[in-house]
């Protein structure tokens, strides 16, 4: 079902082995221009055509109305709350110890740099909803937000035809039960332009204004909006279908490795499952598995395209070496280390979003409940970026504080640094202040 890459005895440069799926987000950046700026101009009527040819859903407000959101969470099945409440448990401890504090360098006697750390001030997060639907990931977009002290926070969700043309109804209960009360019935591109230029809509009260970061994961639409809104705000790291490598010995259990492939690969036909390992026998009995495992899942016809697809594959190594090689310029959002001394090797890693060890910590734990983030960097973007965190809702300032002397001592430093860029001027606001 996977294609197969052979690697043994081959010196080949792992760089581009493992194409990503077709995805030419600077194109559907092209194809969403004209819709992000109609959002722009015309606000409530153009996301409400786009929400028509789309979603097709008439909107009839943007904002979901308290009642719908209250009424979610009291008709919320009891098992499903309890899940939600202890993945949100979960999440906020692990949330809490990435608050940042004040620090003050004392640079030199009576000269001080201080790095403060505010929250921003309003965040959008998008939570997606055309494939699956994600309660999930409210939970990972609003407790990092919430621990980074951010005051202005909301959701949007694509409106469901299902549900009477609002988000999903566990989507709903999942900002109730993280205190979430400003959500908009709003998904794709159209999304991520009345996050980011605001929006009128029938009434005051249902209006949406400008955030100044967007968050969270979505299909092409969602990801190419977000890059033409990026500068007009902030964003996170491009999080767009879904993607596992798992690096295994022979001593990982082909049932786990072909169940946790089949578990990412279920998000999108788009989604990649790669499978990295020095073992043929690992290699061809996961293939027996998978037939077995896909043939009996609910979303056979998806998990099919996906692992068939260009995107997914197993890599034949020489060894865990070669493997870890291939897996880190693969550079994962999502890399399972099922081998011996597995801790061992995830801490050789250097690339990836997210890192599994050993048997009992699949992927499908850091999606739900590990107390991880599941909002990560995919298409090779871990690289250079990191997972939703507190740190994405916060700034650094720094508060720059020199006394007289301190800056006497340091004036003829930064004169001869000025002069040598040709900008005396920069000298002389130094200088002036001790001229007679
Ligand atoms: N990396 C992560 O953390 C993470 C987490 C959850 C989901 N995901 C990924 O997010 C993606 C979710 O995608 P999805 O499609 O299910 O939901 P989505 O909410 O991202 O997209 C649905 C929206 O796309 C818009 N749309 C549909 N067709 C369009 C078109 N032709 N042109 C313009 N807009 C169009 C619709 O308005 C709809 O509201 C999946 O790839 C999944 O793997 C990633
Ligand atoms: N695996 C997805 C991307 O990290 C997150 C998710 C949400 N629900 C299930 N899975
Ligand atoms: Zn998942």
């Amino acid at each position: 079902m996977l294609n197969r890459i052979d690697l043994r005895g081959s010196r080949r440069d792992p760089r581009g082995l493992l194409p990503r799926a077709q995805l030419d987000v600077s194109v559907a950046v092209e194809r969403i221009r004209p819709l992000v700026e109609a959002v722009h101009e015309h606000g409530f009527s153009a996301i409400r055509e786009a929400t028509e040819r789309f979603d097709g859903v008439t909107l009839e407000r943007l904002r979901v109305p308290a009642e719908a959101i209250a009424a979610a969470a009291e008709t919320l099945d009891p098992e499903v709350r309890a899940a939600l409440v202890e993945a949100i448990r979960r999440t906020r401890k692990v949330h809490a110890d990435q608050r940042r504090s004040d620090v003050t360098t004392q640079v030199v006697d009576g000269g001080t740099v201080t790095e403060r750390w505010l929250p921003v001030r309003r965040v959008g997060l998008y939570v997606p909803g055309g494939l699956a639907v994600y309660p999930s990931t409210v939970v990972m977009n609003v407790a990092p937000a919430q621990e980074a002290g951010v005051e202005g926070l909301v959701v949007t969700s694509p409106p469901q035809a299902s549900n009477d043309g609002l988000p999903d109804s566990r989507v709903l209960a999942a900002c109730a039960l993280l205190g979430v009360t400003e959500v908009y019935a709003v998904g794709g591109a159209q999304a991520i332009a009345m996050l980011g230029y605001g929006s009128d809509g029938v009434d005051e009260g249902d209006r949406c204004a400008p955030v100044d970061v967007i968050t969270g994961p979505g299909n092409i639409w969602v990801t190419a909006a977000k890059r033409l809104l990026q500068g007009t705000v902030g964003i996170d790291a491009e999080a767009g279908p879904t993607e596992i490598a798992v690096l295994a010995d022979d001593t990982a259990d082909p049932r786990h490795v072909a169940a946790d492939l089949i578990s990412q690969a279920e998000h999108d036909p788009l989604a990649a499952s790669v499978l990295v390992t020095p073992s043929l026998e690992l290699a061809d009995a996961v293939e027996i598995e998978l037939e077995k495992q896909v043939a009996a899942t609910r979303h056979a016809e998806r998990v099919r395209t996906s692992l068939t697809g260009q995107q997914s594959g197993v890599v034949l190594v020489d060894d865990l070496e070669q493997g870890l090689r291939v897996v880190d310029e693969y550079a994962a959002e999502h890399l399972e280390i099922q081998t011996r001394d597995a801790r061992e090797w995830a801490m050789r890693v250097r690339n990836a979003g997210a890192i599994f060890v050993g048997a009992y910590a699949p992927v499908s734990l850091g999606d739900y409940a590990a107390g991880s983030n599941h909002v990560l960097p995919t298409a090779g973007c871990a690289r250079h970026s990191s997972g939703l965190s507190v740190q994405s809702f916060l700034r650094g300032i720094h508060v720059v504080e020199y006394t007289e002397e301190a800056l006497r001592d340091v004036a003829g430093h930064v004169v001869a640094l000025a002069n040598a860029e040709d900008l005396p001027a920069h000298g002389d606001a130094v200088t002036v202040r001790f001229a007679r």
